[in-house]
């Protein structure tokens, strides 16, 4: 082992039968110096057409994103001071997908210190969501900070113009002052935060996509507001950035080691990277599911990450998995890891990484970063574009010029059934005499390597997540498949990439409501509730243009709850 690699968390492969084709694999990529063409940023590793190269080449900034910040910790602590001298009270981060990933990882992940301001996510157009988040806070002492790095991400500038437009009430042109944008140089969104006289404009790079930016402004504002130790966050990063070759050849390189295991392994059919990790680090699934399944999952390939799918026993998983357990080397999580431990013994491939404190997470992400690019120079793709989130955001787009024209959305086709206030709209349907019908018709189509994928439009509450976490473990008990769950609009900048473009394995339960208590958004004649919807109606659309076999249940004025409790009580009758 070399010195560098001492000071990373420990990672451990136990890949049974396909030890021999990884191992091949990576003499194979180090045969052809791989490490040392990765920090040349070179392109040819991944693609052969020239453009895909050069923007491939174009998006590689964040291999070294975390030494260009170490020396920017300063200006940022110095802000987090001015903050809270300033008298507030609250932070609340704005934004989607790789804009607010990292946020809602440390919240989870570190307690809050004494210093550090408490923190809420919003990165949803649920106006539920967005109601409680308004409730939470005391509006004048809440910092808000706008992440975008385009700028023209339509669901935070939405958020920006509701919270702004509330400030405007209580502060008049004041109200910039609780203001803080986070965005590219250079987006339109540098020039509407200025005009409205936002407190501070954070400018990123251009050359660190969002999936790739945690080590960023984006990831590490919210932090040192939060109160987290960010200088060790970084060093953490830079050891690994040490480890995986930055600074010259390594006799072991983690990234690398965990990419090409990764990668051999989807194309081997182990392509449903599964995680397991102890209960303050589930949203580490998220953070993964987003960097992974956007990177890896087009032309027909991919890695599904799946997380928080329910831990089973090894007789009702297939041969489609690959376990990654991420836990903390002081915490035993005994359950997790004995039923990993079994996991193992039955021939699944394992990958086991332990960190010894959560300022880890900095070491990590930069791991995981490295592992998907390299996963991805396997599966000879581009991991830094994600050419089917557009499909569903332009379906969205022309959707919500309609009820600009119209006032409302556009009735798209009739449901194949209603019973109990639910509608169900499919176009795989056999016999749809009852609703325990049509869910065992679209059911039945579930193949071996197939998978559930849920993907709630709806309001996330603890009690919402129990039922769709019971929702899988049913499917999952019956059929043996493995299954996701997502709430949209969020999964749409995540997940949403492989939903169309990895492999045509998925079975995709789409839930949407009408939203009894909808919320008006300022400016715009639409309310938070019909942008919701419209999300939803233009990503079916999308899944239905990439051949995707689709189940939309409509709560309607059914409460969420009620629904899915209904759902899952016809769902048991489908399935015994
Ligand atoms: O930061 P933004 O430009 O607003 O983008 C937010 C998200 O939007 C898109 O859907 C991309 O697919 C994501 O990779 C990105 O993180």
């Amino acid at each position: 082992m070399d010195a560098s690699s001492l000071s990373i968390p420990a990672m451990t492969l136990q890949l049974g039968q396909y030890q021999a084709a990884v191992t091949a694999k990576l003499q194979d990529f180090n045969a052809r110096n791989f490490t040392a063409g990765f920090w040349q940023k070179q392109a040819d590793l991944w693609v052969q057409d020239a453009e895909a190269q050069q923007s491939l080449r174009s998006f590689m900034g964040w291999l070294r994103v975390a030494e260009t910040m170490l020396p920017r910790v300063g200006e940022i602590e110095e802000f987090a001071r001015e903050i809270k001298a300033a008298g507030f009270k609250h932070v609340v981060v704005m934004g989607m997908g790789g804009s607010t990933m990292t946020p809602i990882v440390f919240k989870q992940a570190f307690e809050r210190s004494a210093d550090g301001l408490p923190l809420l996510v919003l990165d949803t157009t649920n106006p539920g969501s967005v109601r409680e988040i308004e409730e939470a806070v005391s509006l004048p002492e809440t910092l808000f900070v706008v992440a975008s790095k385009s700028g023209t991400t339509a669901e935070p500038l939405a958020f920006g113009d509701y919270f702004y437009a509330r400030l405007k009430e209580l502060k008049g042109e004041k109200a910039g002052e609780n203001f803080v944008a986070i965005t590219d140089p250079g987006s339109k969104f540098v020039t509407q935060a200025t005009n409205e006289g936002y407190r501070r404009i954070f400018l990123n790079f251009a050359e660190v996509g969002g999936r790739f930016s945690a080590l960023s402004y984006f990831g590490l504002v919210p932090a040192a507001l939060y109160g987290i130790d960010i200088n060790t966050l970084l060093e953490r990063a830079i050891a690994m950035m040490r480890a995986t070759g930055s600074e010259g050849d390594v006799a072991h390189n983690p990234g690398l080691e965990l990419g090409v295991a990764l990668g051999v392994l989807a194309q081997q059919g182990r392509d449903k990277l599964t995680l397991v990790v102890p209960e303050n680090l589930t949203d580490l699934g998220l953070w993964l599911e987003q960097l992974i399944a956007e990177s890896t999952g087009k032309e027909d390939k991919g890695i599904l990450p799946v997380a928080g799918d329910p831990l089973g026993t090894p007789e009702v998983y297939g041969p489609d998995r690959v376990f990654v357990y991420v836990g903390y080397e002081n915490q035993p999580d005994e359950e997790n890891r004995r039923k990993v431990a079994a996991l193992e013994a039955a021939g699944h491939p394992v990958v086991t990484i332990l960190m010894r404190d959560a300022l880890d997470l900095g070491a990590e992400f930069f791991r995981w970063e490295v592992a998907t690019a390299v996963a991805s120079a396997v599966l000879e793709i581009n991991p830094f574009d994600q050419p089917n989130v557009q499909a569903a955001k332009t379906a969205t787009d022309q959707l919500m010029k309609v009820v600009v024209e119209r006032g409302s959305l556009p009735q798209t086709s009739a449901p194949v059934l209603t019973e109990n206030g639910l509608s169900y709209y499919t176009s795989g349907a056999g016999s749809t005499a009852t609703a325990a019908d049509v869910l065992k018709s679209f059911f039945g189509q579930a193949g071996t390597d197939n998978f559930l994928c849920i993907q709630a439009y709806l309001m996330e509450t603890p009690a919402l997540n129990a039922e769709l976490d019971e929702l899988r473990r049913l499917v999952q008990q019956r059929l043996h498949i493995a299954t996701a769950s997502g709430y949209g609009p969020r999964f749409l900048h995540s997940t949403g990439q492989y939903h169309k473009g990895g492999p045509n394995t998925g079975l995709f339960l789409q839930l949407t409501t009408d939203h009894a208590q909808d919320l008006p958004l300022p400016g715009r004649p639409y309310t938070f509730g019909t942008f919701q919807n419209a999300q939803a109606a233009g990503d079916l659309e999308a899944l239905h243009t990439a051949g995707r076999r689709t189940l939309r249940v409509h709560l309607g004025s059914v409460g969420e709850e009620a629904g899915v409790a209904q759902l899952l009580q016809d769902l048991r009758t489908a399935l015994a």
